[in-house]
């Protein structure tokens, strides 16, 4: 029946089709089995769902007959021929048909988690007349006034009157800068010391955060309780949660909640939807709860683009009471208030980058990028000086960044002066594999710089590719090889109490990194970055990943493509199918979808 040649499916998608049949006592039915066969594909692909819509429109879910499979009806008629089966969210089905998607059981109890989260813990705070004035003060000496609508007063406001909040915005456009001072201002009209806990999804955006915190802390004149109350660390959020070694599950919970009266998740957008499920599953209700991220980036690696879907563009507008709120703390205009019964006080988006001023190249294509202009894009790179589009081959251009800016690494004189030189440059890369891939270039410049092939040489970047908690190593932190007082050749790590070494026979999984893929990157900058796109048009490439590469650049942005490759791919959004942000405009909690083990 199946001709296998070149089928996408894989057997784990064939076996979980057969097994949901059999628990519908229905393996003659093949819409049944084609239909949970799309859904597990189409999770890996990182949607949580199958759109019974969307994916006629899409390969491989129109194209079944090549596969030696019956093509899918048309959506209504699909619809209705799975009406035969009980696959109601309140049934115990491994697959559920909800509005028109499909979903593992699973991924339907997650989303409904998230969902009613953000639903649940949607209240209004109330704050007395003294903690009012504070606030008032506070906010004053932190925003300057200002002609036109000030978001990052704004999205203080609304975090000091949401029990959740979320924050959205580009690179520089302060939301840690904000961030800080809305903390500061939670904790000095707070009535005893809230505790705060900071965390990100992987250690680097945790220790990022942490510096960036410490430094806002440091230019910033706070009362001694104000300072102390603001963590000078972050974690994870997988620490956050509490890992079970060898299990999914978590120590903290519904049923043991993360202790914090104050919780700021930073980078939001690399959360998966389990991921974002467990989270929000150990919060209590009395947390309250800040989000930032950059919505336009790359969404997660796993299944979901939960920040995405949570943020509602445009901005719908704001309930009357907020836009009183907003008024008596400084922000006094009809322009945002909402035109009909939906709104959300929970949102705010930073729209002025503070990093990239008018002038700044970088800034420009990246609203060109965000707007899928391609060709603004192209003129961009022929009349800005922090722009180059390289003419040249990528092997002279990797012997010229050699040359410039690995070099002379080991000869710097401290591993601090190394470090400096590192965050530098990065090359940046759609893929792994090709002549265009992490692997090749990582090699032709390593052959470049170590002649003799040594295992471990001075000035060698390392990045780490597993977790390994006993030694605070997370995947994606990055090392320098740099000798000790003894002259023996370590692994030093940037840590908040200083750089940490590790005997090189002790690390976990790793890889030297010259040139990193840009999923990596999320969460770090450099101050000169060079993105390496692939010779020919890639599914990979996109508005969302040519973005979150260019955005880690702060001064110098440099291009190895074509202009199709590079055209393609700013016309090539990512999309995936979730039901959150519809599910989320529905009012009532969907308590009966969350019943079942949860997992
Ligand atoms: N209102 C402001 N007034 C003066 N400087 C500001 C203001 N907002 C931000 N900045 C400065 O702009 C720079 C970028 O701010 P910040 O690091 O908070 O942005 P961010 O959105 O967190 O950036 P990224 O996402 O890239 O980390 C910082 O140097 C910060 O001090």
């Amino acid at each position: 029946m199946m001709n296998n040649q070149s089928m996408p499916f894989q057997p784990i998608d064939i076996a979980l089709a057969k097994r949901v049949c059999q628990w519908h006592n229905a393996t003659n039915s093949q819409l049944l089995m084609q239909s949970v066969l799309a859904t597990s594909f189409a999770l890996q692909q990182g949607h949580t769902c199958l759109s019974l819509k969307d994916c006629l429109q899409e390969s491989p879910f129109n194209e079944m007959e090549s596969f030696g499979f019956q093509p899918f009806p048309a959506t209504d008629d699909w619809m209705a021929a799975l009406s035969e089966f009980n696959l109601d969210p309140n049934s115990q089905s491994p697959i559920i048909l909800h509005n028109q998607r499909l979903y593992l059981r699973r991924y339907f109890q997650f989303e409904t988690e998230v969902l009613n989260f953000f639903k649940r813990h949607n209240q209004r705070i109330t704050l007395d007349s003294k903690q009012a004035a504070t606030a008032r003060q506070y906010l004053n000496d932190f925003f300057a006034p200002s002609a036109e609508i000030d978001w990052q007063r704004a999205a203080a406001i609304n975090a000091l009157f949401s029990q959740v909040s979320l924050i959205t915005g580009g690179p520089g456009t302060g939301k840690t800068y904000t961030v800080t001072r809305i903390l500061a201002t939670l904790v000095a009209i707070s009535p005893s010391m809230p505790l705060i806990q900071l965390a990100a999804p992987t250690g680097k955006a945790a220790q990022r955060l942490a510096e960036s915190i410490r430094e806002a802390k440091q230019s910033m004149s706070l009362d001694l309780f104000v300072g102390e109350a603001i963590p000078d660390e972050a974690t994870t959020i997988h620490r956050l949660l509490g890992v079970i070694p060898n299990s999914i599950h978590f120590k903290h919970d519904e049923n043991n909640p993360i202790n914090a009266d104050i919780l700021l998740i930073d980078e939001a957008s690399m959360i998966d939807l389990p991921l974002m499920a467990r989270l929000v599953r150990a919060i209590k209700p009395s947390t309250q709860v800040i989000f930032l991220g950059d919505a336009d980036q790359l969404p997660s690696v796993a299944a979901g683009s939960v920040l995405t879907d949570l943020i509602e563009r445009p901005h719908p507008g704001y309930s009357p009471e907020r836009v009183k709120a907003l008024a008596q703390f400084g922000i006094e205009t009809s322009e945002i208030s909402a035109q009909a019964s939906t709104f959300r006080d929970d949102l705010t988006e930073l729209k002025r980058s503070r990093r990239f001023d008018g002038g700044s190249g970088i800034g420009k294509l990246a609203k060109a990028i965000l707007n899928g202009q391609p060709q603004p894009g192209i003129t961009l790179f022929e009349t800005q000086t922090d722009l180059e589009w390289l003419s040249t081959p990528l092997d002279k251009a990797l012997k010229q960044w050699t040359a410039e800016y690995y070099r002379d690494l080991p000869s710097q004189r401290s591993l601090s002066d190394a470090f400096l030189q590192l965050k530098q440059f990065r090359i940046l890369c759609a893929h792994r594999e090709g002549e265009q891939g992490v692997e090749a270039i990582n090699e032709t410049i390593s052959k470049q710089l170590n002649i003799n092939r040594q295992p471990f040489y001075k000035g060698q970047p390392i990045m780490v590719t597993q977790n390994h908690y006993g030694l605070k190593l997370f995947n994606g932190d990055i090392g320098l090889v740099w000798p000790n007082e003894s002259g023996q050749l370590m692994v030093w790590f940037e840590s908040l109490e200083g750089y940490r070494a590790v005997a090189p026979g002790r690390l976990p999984s790793h890889e030297t990194v010259f040139a990193m893929t840009i999923h990596k990157t999320q969460g770090s900058e450099f101050s000169h970055v060079a993105m390496v796109l692939p010779d020919a048009a890639s599914a990979i490439v996109t508005r969302e990943l040519i973005y979150t590469g260019l955005t880690r650049a702060k001064n110098a942005f440099t291009l190895v493509a074509s202009s199709a490759v590079w055209k393609q791919g700013i016309t090539n959004q990512v999309h995936r199918w979730a039901g959150l942000s519809s599910r989320l405009n529905q009012n009532d909690l969907e308590e009966g979808s969350e019943k079942g083990s949860k997992l």
